[in-house]
């Protein structure tokens, strides 16, 4: 599903953001991205995205050098994939139903089955009966479910998390790996990039680790 073949990242052609990265991530697997802050984790997720271009190296996904995607391609590109940010990027004016049909809006997806999309997609991270509220009513960890609602509405193939537990508590962290668990189980491939070790212990998946830019680690688990 995603290969990054002797990936390097250099910003304002210098700085050396990530370097000779090398790895595989099959369809259908679930895949943690850990590493200290400015490892490198959001840079190889945003590489991931179209974001940003390979300094070095080819970053293949579903088979294509993304950077050879045509700019007209980007955004059919794009839409392919699932992004959950730590501050789930809510519009506060809007309630939660508008923001999570949002992605389907910006497609031109015809009203009704749009409605039925956004509402199957509340359903599954537990908030349906909230659909009419605003982002304001909504805890922390209810904001940040329907950033995952929003993020699964086109049933994307690829789902990427960066820090998406980053403001919550234990519990309610626990809570997020979960749900992206039960996408991963029904065929999403799934990258969370995360800087909590003690959670991405206890959940046993493989992990990526950075450090300064480079791949130090690529932990299976028994
Ligand atoms: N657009 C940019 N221009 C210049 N430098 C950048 C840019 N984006 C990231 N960097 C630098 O690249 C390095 C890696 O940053 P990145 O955000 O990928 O790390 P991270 O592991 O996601 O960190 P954090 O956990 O703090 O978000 C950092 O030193 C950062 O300052």
């Amino acid at each position: 599903m995603i290969a990054f073949e002797h990936v390097g990242k250099r910003y304002g052609g210098r700085f050396e953001a990530l370097a000779n990265i090398d790895f595989r991530v099959r369809r259908g697997e679930m895949v943690f991205l850990t590493g200290h802050s400015g490892a490198g984790k959001s840079s190889l997720l945003r590489l991931i995205m179209r974001l940003e271009r390979p300094s070095r190296g080819k970053v293949r996904v579903a088979g294509h050098d993304i950077d050879r995607l045509h700019h007209s391609q980007i955004p059919f590109y794009r839409r392919q994939i699932g992004v959950v940010f730590q501050d789930h990027q809510l519009l506060f004016d809007r309630s939660i139903f508008h923001n999570v049909a949002l992605p389907l809006e910006i497609q031109g997806v015809e009203h009704r089955e749009a409605a039925r999309r956004v509402r199957a997609s509340l359903d599954k991270v537990g908030l349906l009966h909230r659909e009419g509220a605003l982002p304001i009513e909504l805890s922390g960890g209810e904001q940040q479910r329907v950033g995952i609602a929003r993020a699964v509405v086109n049933k994307p193939a690829l789902l990427l998390a960066d820090e998406p537990t980053g403001n919550l508590d234990p519990q309610l962290s626990a809570d997020i790996m979960t749900l992206f668990e039960d996408f991963n189980r029904i065929g999403t491939t799934v990258m969370v990039a995360s800087h909590d070790l003690a959670l991405i212990a206890r959940l046993r998946h493989r992990t990526l680790r950075l450090h300064d830019g480079r791949l130090v680690a690529d932990e299976e688990v028994a």
